[in-house]
């Protein structure tokens, strides 16, 4: 049932402090997993970013698409394989990596965003980030696995997202990286996303997910942890609760953190509208990190 139009009036009134404090500043936002899979939900978090750049924020996108790329792996007789949250890509997967991100989930979030009469551009993750190889990595008590053409930012051209901001288009980016010789490399879009906030010294960072935000117990929703500092999150770590998909998350808030980025924030993508609830309103939504 529709509200009486003075209380549909009070919403935008809750609204205005914040917009008139966050106009102008840019928030990055990593969009991926779970979050992704729901046309329904995938649409209305997209409308939400196309409302923040229509206010005056300048948000930026960085997507994942796990999901996706493991099923069109599987489809083609490969066996996805991840070593400490990471996939290991060989020649072959990489194709697959590079084909389903920039050829499929890019342009169709750009697509959604024009379609809401937003202004987005589609930035392939090549085109702005340098990286260079994982070296093999530690799995169990000593095994080292070879990772393939899997990497880590080593730099990142800030011009080119820069440029998008300044025609007022929303970058959307996609991650990958080129190494030295230009070759593609899949990077974990979390790591993507914590390098290009502490790049660009965010506002905001704000991961959707498909959990309600850091849970002491994943499974009981009321135990999310409303606020959290990084002593606290070794803590975690250390005791097991912070796993799998969290880590790489927990790990570039906190580099993003210490870059200089103000705050950060875990948030449920399936929840209608956390976005704006997180950033509109006085109500607490998800997890904080706090440096
Ligand atoms: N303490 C925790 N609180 C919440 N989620 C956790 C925690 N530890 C591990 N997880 C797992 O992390 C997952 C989120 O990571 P991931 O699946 O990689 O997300 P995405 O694909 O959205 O990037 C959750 O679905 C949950 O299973
Ligand atoms: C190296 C590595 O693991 N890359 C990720 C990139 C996509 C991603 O991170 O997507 P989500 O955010 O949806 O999980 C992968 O291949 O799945």
């Amino acid at each position: 049932m529709a509200q009486p139009p003075n209380v549909r009036a009070e919403a935008l009134i809750e609204a205005l402090p914040f917009i008139q404090k966050f106009r102008g500043q840019l928030f990055v936002i990593k969009y991926g997993g779970s979050a992704m899979e729901d046309e329904q939900v995938v649409e209305r978090f997209l409308r939400d970013v196309v409302f923040l750049e229509a206010v005056g924020i300048n948000p930026v996108v960085i997507h994942g698409g796990g999901k996706a790329i493991t099923s069109k792996m599987r489809d083609a007789g490969l066996k996805p394989r991840f070593v400490n949250g990471l996939r290991v890509t060989d020649e072959q997967s990489i194709c697959i990596v590079e084909d389903v991100l920039d050829n499929e989930i890019n342009p169709a979030i750009v697509k959604v965003m024009h379609g809401f009469g937003g202004k987005a551009v589609g930035i392939k993750g090549k085109d702005v980030l340098i990286g260079k190889k994982l070296p093999p990595q530690t799995e169990g008590k000593s095994t080292k696995i070879d990772m393939g053409f899997v990497g880590e930012v080593i730099d990142v051209q800030t011009d080119i997202i820069a440029k998008a901001i300044a025609a007022e288009s929303v970058p959307v980016i996609s991650p990958l990286a080129r190494d030295a010789s230009g070759h593609a490399l899949n990077i974990n879009a979390d790591i993507a996303a914590g390098t290009v906030a502490g790049r660009l010294r965010a506002a905001k960072f704000i991961y959707l997910s498909d959990v309600p935000g850091i849970m002491r117990d994943p499974t009981d929703k009321e135990s999310l942890i409303p606020s959290v500092n990084r002593a606290e999150i070794e803590q975690l770590r250390e005791d097991e609760i912070i796993t799998g998909g969290m880590i790489p998350k927990v790990e570039s808030a906190l580099h993003a953190l210490a870059e200089g980025v103000e705050k950060v924030h875990f948030i449920d993508g399936r929840t209608p509208h956390s976005l704006l609830l997180e950033i509109f309103t006085n109500t607490g939504v998800g997890t904080e990190i706090v440096a």
